[in-house]
């Protein structure tokens, strides 16, 4: 018989439970224990909805406060030196301090006060953030935790066989990093791996018949010494493993030229994702050995979207007549934590779209029935594959979709329209003549603190509590308030704040054809922050103006220079959840136009300088080599077909925040914005080195204000940094901003630290002055 598996649920709660309990903790509102409890539940009703489902391989340890990688740094005891750490267990204070810094407060330890956190960074090509690993040159590991066994006696205490989920001993060192370049994190593994060798016996001892091993870095490009490291570290886990079965997870890819390396492991099961690569399968099946079990991954766990059944029937029945349903296991691509949970929590989903989907629980149950479809025939699933047909046939010929207008409109891009009027320099030359800008001009990224009173009012004016016109009115305040402070900080160049938008993308989702808002179809980005990824469903296009009524409002509110502010296709794209009937690329243009004509409006009404936001550039890059080319063509493409359509003294800006710009520096040059900012202030500048390199040849605008941190930058501090960018650009290429938008911050941190911003530029404005 096949069996049905998951590799992980999404904890946050269907209401987003665990934000609001650990909030309430980090805030002093409930002690440790409540917190404890809330957990406890969110575990216990994850377990029993897998139960119910059909699920036989029911994960555990897939739970976590903040972050699995975290997680696993407390169970190894990869706790770094500033943390004053006892060496013991490792506490809830120093593990928050390890994830948020030590602010204080009653949940973290007095003597961490201060302490930066362990640095934020992208899981794989996911909107998820983990807690990057750091090693010092002596490392040494322990044992410092007992989550795992903790939690599978957890469930076995409610009378549920679970498989405890870790991050495998290689993708933690490899994801990690070490501050002495020079160090190799695998030179690493031999004393990580002990501490590994204890948990398994740990687990084992409480009774674990399966140990779930994820070890996602088989599929990125790997060096022959890594995937040896692969081999060495699983010959001896397996051999110390005895009677548990080991199931390794790899996914996000295919495995390619690892798949030799993956499927000789001598693990119990191999998992691989046949969503994002359904093309392994032939290969893996020819090569796994003959008592392996294969594990495939054919419901996506990163999407929302209802399964195809008969595609995937044909992945399943393909596997079973090769290898038998002994040694099937049928499961999501990856862990369910990148789907928002319930579907049936979605009161005010347009019906007919509705039945094109599934959350978490629903993939779950899919599942349940893929596996009973198998193990006992069509007929006991008779209901539901006819029902799973029908909404598939309604989907692929939905009006709803298909626009032949939006379809023609692409058709006829050609690359004359992806093209400025005029290059660069001569651009700038008309620039400096009608926005009279002085030497350094300051601004901001665009958003200003998203306070309480703000989100109150939006969710009012949503629950209609608050009519059209106040809730307008309110915004208008917002703008009108944020306007006078930075009149009165002394900012060149003034932005309206955002006040409207719950998000970057959500907010343009909720607006444009082709875009479906959910109510709770939230998914975890890192720590307590949730994200609502809006659903893109079919051919897109603008309804109407999406910003022009808020910038336009507040032109009229200043004589200074107005930014407009939007978000740009390829981050819309990367942070909704999109389409799985078409290409990326496509979706990606038709967003493209969608901006285009906002761009185009927001010109046509008067504002002059225009910000197109692309943080999510970087992450959208694919995990191979191979294949970044081709993603950064279309990536730069769909940038420059939303932005080009301006006279060439409109000026436009663009800004790239979590990213490592070395490697797609080229692809930020061909963007040919006018002006980038970028996050620059926590690596000292270092971020910089690649437009420096390159000679970048546009203004820029390095960072020099932390925005992820509460403390205020002192006037010193930012001279300094500007003045390391001073040494290796020239003084006409340099902006002054913060590092990011300041939507997450707090007034009586933004108001000093912008004033102190600007008094920066003006002393470095002196200085180049008498200079010369
Ligand atoms: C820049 N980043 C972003 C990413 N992805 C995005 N889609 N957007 C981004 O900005 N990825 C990379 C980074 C990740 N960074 C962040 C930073 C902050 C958050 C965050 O704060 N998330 C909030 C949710 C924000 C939001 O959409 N809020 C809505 C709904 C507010 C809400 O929860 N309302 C309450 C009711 C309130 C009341 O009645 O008083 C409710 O629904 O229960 C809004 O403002 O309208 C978070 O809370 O987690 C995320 C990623
Ligand atoms: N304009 C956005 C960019 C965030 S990456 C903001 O200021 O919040
Ligand atoms: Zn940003």
């Amino acid at each position: 018989m096949a069996i049905a598996t998951n590799l992980g649920f999404p904890r946050i709660g269907a209401h987003r439970e665990l934000k609001r309990a650990i909030e309430k903790f980090w805030s002093g509102k409930i002690e440790g224990a409540e917190l404890l409890e809330v957990c406890r539940e969110l575990r216990a009703a994850n377990w029993k909805l897998q139960q119910a489902a059909g699920i036989e391989h029911i994960p555990s340890n897939d739970f976590s406060m903040y972050d699995q990688v975290l997680d696993t740094s407390a169970m190894v005891g990869a706790v770094p030196k500033r943390y004053q750490w006892s060496g013991e267990t490792v506490d809830s204070s120093t593990y928050f301090a390890m994830a948020r810094g030590g602010k204080g407060g009653k949940s973290v330890a007095a003597s961490t006060e201060g302490v930066s956190a362990l640095e934020m960074t992208k899981w794989f090509d996911t909107n998820y953030h983990y807690l990057v690993p750091e090693f010092e040159a002596h490392q040494e590991f322990k044992l410092s935790s007992t989550k795992p066994v903790d939690e599978y006696l957890e469930a076995k205490a409610l009378g549920i066989e679970t498989r405890p989920v870790l991050l495998g001993p290689v993708s933690f060192l490899l994801l990690g990093k070490t501050w002495e370049e020079q160090i190799d994190p695998l030179s690493l593994l031999d004393r990580l791996l002990p501490v590994y060798e204890e948990v398994l016996s740990q687990l084992k001892e409480a009774g674990a018949e399966w140990v779930q091993i994820d070890e996602p870095c088989l599929v990125l490009d790997l060096t022959e010494a890594q995937r040896k490291a692969f081999q060495q570290t699983y010959d001896r886990l397996c051999k110390i493993a005895g009677g548990l079965k080991i199931a390794l997870a790899t996914y996000f890819g295919h495995l390619r030229d690892n798949l030799k390396t993956a499927v000789s492991l001598p693990v119990a099961a191999l998992h691989i994702d046949l969503v994002r690569a359904p093309e392994q399968l032939d290969e893996v099946l020819d090569q796994l050995p003959a008592e392996t079990l294969l594990s495939i991954g054919v419901i996506d766990g990163r999407n929302i979207w209802k399964n195809d059944f008969e595609k995937s029937l044909f992945l399943i029945e393909k596997t079973i007549n090769r290898i038998g349903s002994e040694r099937t296991l049928i499961g999501p691509s990856c862990s369910l934590l990148h789907s928002p949970v319930d579907l049936d929590n979605e009161t005010d989903l347009d019906v007919e779209i509705k039945q094109w989907l599934a959350y978490a629980k629903q993939k779950l149950q899919e599942i349940g029935v893929l596996t009973q479809c198998v193990n006992q025939g069509n007929e006991s699933v008779a209901n539901a594959l006819a029902e799973n047909h029908a909404a598939m046939e309604a989907r692929r010929t939905s009006p709803k979709v298909h626009r032949q207008d939006v379809k023609e409109r692409c058709a006829s891009v050609t690359e004359s329209i992806l093209k400025r009027q005029s290059p660069y320099v001569d651009r700038y030359k008309k620039q400096v003549k009608t926005l009279g800008l002085p030497l350094f001009p300051t601004t901001t990224i665009g958003s200003f603190p998203q306070t309480n009173e703000i989100r109150k009012a939006r969710a009012a004016h949503k629950k209609g509590e608050l009519s059209d016109a106040d809730y307008e009115e309110f915004l208008k305040t917002c703008i009108a308030r944020d306007i006078k402070y930075q009149e009165e900080a002394g900012l060149d160049v003034l932005v309206h704040g955002e006040a409207e938008r719950n998000d970057m993308v959500e907010y343009f989702g909720e607006q444009l054809e082709g875009f479906l808002a959910t109510q709770n179809g939230w998914v975890q980005s890192y720590g307590s922050r949730c994200v609502k990824p809006p659903i893109i469903f079919g051919d897109i296009c603008r309804k109407g103006p999406m910003t022009i009524k808020w910038s336009q409002y507040a032109q009229s509110c200043t004589n200074k220079l107005m930014k407009g502010m939007l978000t740009g296709p390829v981050t819309i794209l990367q942070w909704s959840f999109v389409r799985d009937d078409q290409p990326r690329s496509e979706t990606c243009q038709q967003i493209g136009l969608a901006i285009r004509d906002e761009v185009q409006g927001l010109e046509a009404s008067g504002i002059r300088i225009i910000q197109i936001d692309e943080p999510a550039v970087r992450e959208g890059l694919p995990l191979r080599r191979t294949d970044w080319d081709a993603y950064l063509k279309w990536a730069v493409d769909c940038f420059r077909l939303a932005s080009a359509g301006v006279r060439d003294e409109t000026q436009i800006h663009t800004h790239m925040c979590y990213s490592e710009f070395n490697d797609i520096i080229e692809a930020i040059a061909a963007l040919d914005a006018d002006v980038i900012s970028i996050e620059t202030s926590r690596s000292n500048m270092e971020l910089l080195d690649a437009f420096v390199q390159y000679k970048y040849p546009n203004e820029i605008g390095p960072g020099v204000y932390d925005i992820h941190s509460p403390r205020v930058p002192t006037v010193k501090w930012m001279e300094d940094l500007l003045e390391k960018a001073l040494d290796v650009l020239e003084p006409q290429q340099i902006w002054v901003n913060p590092d990011c938008g300041l939507k997450t911050r707090k007034w009586e941190e933004v108001e000093p630290s912008l004033k102190n911003m600007v008094e920066a530029a003006k002393s470095l404005r002196e200085k180049v002055a008498t200079a010369h």
